[in-house]
């Protein structure tokens, strides 16, 4: 058979993966496998396989296969796939972590103890050795009050409490990257070793590029020291990388023993798309992948348009072009919007002044809208707000009632006689806090803290304690960096702050999926047949992305050469990757939509560099 008419040409590597499946003889592996190559099904078809052959050994001994993968929307799908068979435990990192470490209540509590006496060593040197009176002095004072009490209050904690999809902002609770440094740090030890390989011999982690690197890194460490008894597999795809906290080097320098499969088909996108897609690859890696045999040729297109101002206006266009040139009315009512970095969404939806300081900070859960600091007010305030725009008072008063401070249990239980009090300040503090918007005012996010800490009605996020509660009359210098340069957490947290809650309502709607747009993030693991990808350096800010760069359509700046030269990642690969996944999620056809004030340079670089043809491009 003719070696590209063969659509089966990777179906060795399941058989490959299954053999390494081997509880007398386990063999760890890394999957190199681009997009659309079947990653995903290969977990699920393995899996299935194994539990065949495996399955009653396994069980009998009390032993499971843990699979570990990035949302809880793909823990579902796999497990779904997988028939909920309960010899798999399929969850996401955080709550596969918190399982691992939850009985070791005392050891959490030493490593706590030992972290923050740490950083409270390390604040009050950096309090020594700086400038007194300055903002960042203020807040670091408050930083270590509030670390003090909490070291303070560990001694009093009989149990930790973690909800993976949860705020955690209780005395006694622990945040997630807590829980994952714990994880990563409580996994060097011999003991926490065997307890993993006692329960899952077998640890298969989807999306590992993603994986925070110093689990990673644990993990690895766990395989090294038990390539006898533990296993460990690894799908995912480097080019696919997002998040910063991922292992950068992820399947270089992996051990000898290890199977390195590489899957070349993509399955998904047609010809023409995967043509573009290893174009869009060839400088990172070798990975060249191959169309199915099956597939039409599908149709690429890039649009330039001169930064027009009515960007709605342009990408309806570009559907009916779309609609015309692939002979598919289809895409002007079932096409997918998908946009290049969050911050075209941030601009365009109206939150990037939120959006940006703690994009800039690499603040973990800001994509997915996880971010506590946040949380309290997209869970708590946002609600309320909305109860009062539709003058239901009903949902108000449960609001108040279920979060309250003055309203808690302890306090009901401390004032027995005098309940009536607690529930008149819980009103008047929920007044006041509503009256905030009186006159159509539009308050800012700091306001809002403040008034809910003044009255005590809720609990406020810790990390936000210094910023609320300092003296401002004790700030005898205003600065914006820290001594050595360095813009600080509080920093970001201020400009955050210092922006309107309507910002909030926009961010709100945009991470719960209510917007139109969809980014490289939301659409991981996903495909739709028509897919339009925008891209505009404009919005993006200048400093995440650039596709300008990328495309050579203008020259690298001197941060990118700086980068170049210490190793360190520019925004061209970045950009690069951001590209790749979008493009893609493609299976019939794509348009992409770039906005430049130098459509001409594009095209001409673009065409040089052989990214499309001449008839693939057009003005718009
Ligand atoms: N061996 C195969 N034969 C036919 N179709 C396949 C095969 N493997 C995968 N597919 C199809 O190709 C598409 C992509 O598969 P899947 O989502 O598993 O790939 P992936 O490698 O996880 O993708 P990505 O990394 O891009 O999210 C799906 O529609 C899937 O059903």
């Amino acid at each position: 058979m003719n070696v590209n008419s063969d659509n089966h040409f990777d179906d060795h590597i399941d058989e490959d993966i299954i053999e390494c499946l081997n509880l007398k003889n386990p063999k760890s592996f890394f999957l190199f496998a681009g997009a659309g190559s079947g990653k995903t099904r290969s977990l699920v078809e393995t899996l299935s396989e194994f539990k065949k052959n495996n399955g009653k050994q396994l069980r009998r001994y009390g032993k499971r296969v843990a699979i570990i993968t990035y949302t809880n929307a793909a823990c579902e799908e796999i497990k779904s796939r997988l028939e909920y068979d309960s010899l798999f435990s399929v969850s996401t990192i955080h709550s596969f972590i918190w399982d691992l470490i939850k009985n070791f209540q005392s050891d959490i509590k030493d490593w706590l103890t030992i972290n923050l006496k740490e950083q409270i060593k390390d604040l009050e040197l950096q309090n020594k050795n700086g400038r007194s009176g300055t903002k960042t002095a203020i807040n670091r004072e408050k930083s270590i009050e509030s670390k003090k009490k909490r070291l303070e209050n560990l001694k009093s904690i009989k149990s930790f409490i973690y909800n993976p999809n949860g705020d955690n902002r209780t005395r006694d609770s622990l945040n997630h990257s807590e829980v994952i440094n714990i994880g990563a740090s409580f996994l060097n030890n011999d003991l926490m070793q065997k307890i993993l390989i006692k329960g899952f011999p077998i640890l298969l982690i989807d999306e590992s590029q993603d994986t925070n690197k110093n689990l990673m890194n644990a993990f690895l460490l766990v395989q090294k020291m038990h390539s006898n008894e533990f296993l460990l597999g690894l799908f995912g795809d480097t080019m696919q990388r997002i998040y910063n906290d991922g292992k950068v080097d992820l399947g270089i320098d992996l051990p000898e023993d290890w199977m390195k499969p590489a899957k070349i088909m993509n399955h998904r996108c047609p010809p023409r798309i995967v043509k573009l897609i290893n174009k869009i690859r060839s400088s990172v890696d070798q990975q060249q992948q191959r169309p199915r045999a099956d597939k039409k040729e599908g149709t690429v297109r890039l649009f330039l348009s001169n930064n027009s101002p009515n960007k709605d206006l342009t990408e309806k266009n570009v559907t009916e072009k779309m609609a015309i040139i692939t002979n598919d009315s289809l895409w002007c009512s079932d096409s997918k919007t998908l946009i290049l970095e969050h911050h075209m969404a941030a601009s365009r939806m109206g939150f990037i002044d939120l959006f940006e300081p703690l994009y800039k900070a690499d603040v973990h859960g800001l994509l997915d809208g996880s971010i506590p600091e946040l949380r309290f007010f997209t869970q708590l305030i946002l609600p309320i707000k909305i109860a009062k725009d539709h003058e239901d008072q009903f949902s108000i008063a449960r609001i108040a009632r279920t979060y309250s401070n003055l309203m808690s249990k302890q306090s009901m239980s401390e004032k027995k006689d005098n309940q009536l009090d607690l529930i008149q300040a819980t009103n008047e503090a929920v007044s006041q806090l509503l009256s905030l918007w009186e006159n159509n005012n539009d308050p800012l996010l700091i306001d809002i803290l403040k008034c809910v800490a003044k009255t005590n009605l809720f609990n406020i996020p810790h990390s936000l304690y210094p910023i609320v509660y300092r003296d401002e009359k004790k700030i005898i210098k205003l600065e914006d960096t820290t001594e050595n340069g360095e813009t600080t957490i509080f920093d970001t947290w201020e400009k955050c702050l210092s922006t309107p809650f309507s910002q909030i309502i926009k961010y709100d709607t945009y991470t719960t999926d209510q917007s139109n747009f969809a980014t490289h993030q939301g659409v991981k693991g996903l495909e739709f047949p028509r897919v339009i990808v925008i891209i505009d350096d404009s919005e993006a800010k200048g400093f995440s992305f650039s596709y300008e760069r990328l495309f050579g359509a203008k020259e690298k700046t001197t941060t990118d050469l700086k980068n170049i030269k210490e190793g360190k990642e520019t925004s061209i690969e970045r950009t690069r990757r951001l590209f790749y996944v979008t493009c893609s999620r493609a299976k019939e056809s794509l348009a992409i939509v770039a906005y430049s004030s130098n459509p001409e340079k594009i095209k001409k670089s673009v065409l040089a560099e052989k990214w499309f043809d001449e008839k693939e491009i057009e003005f718009i």
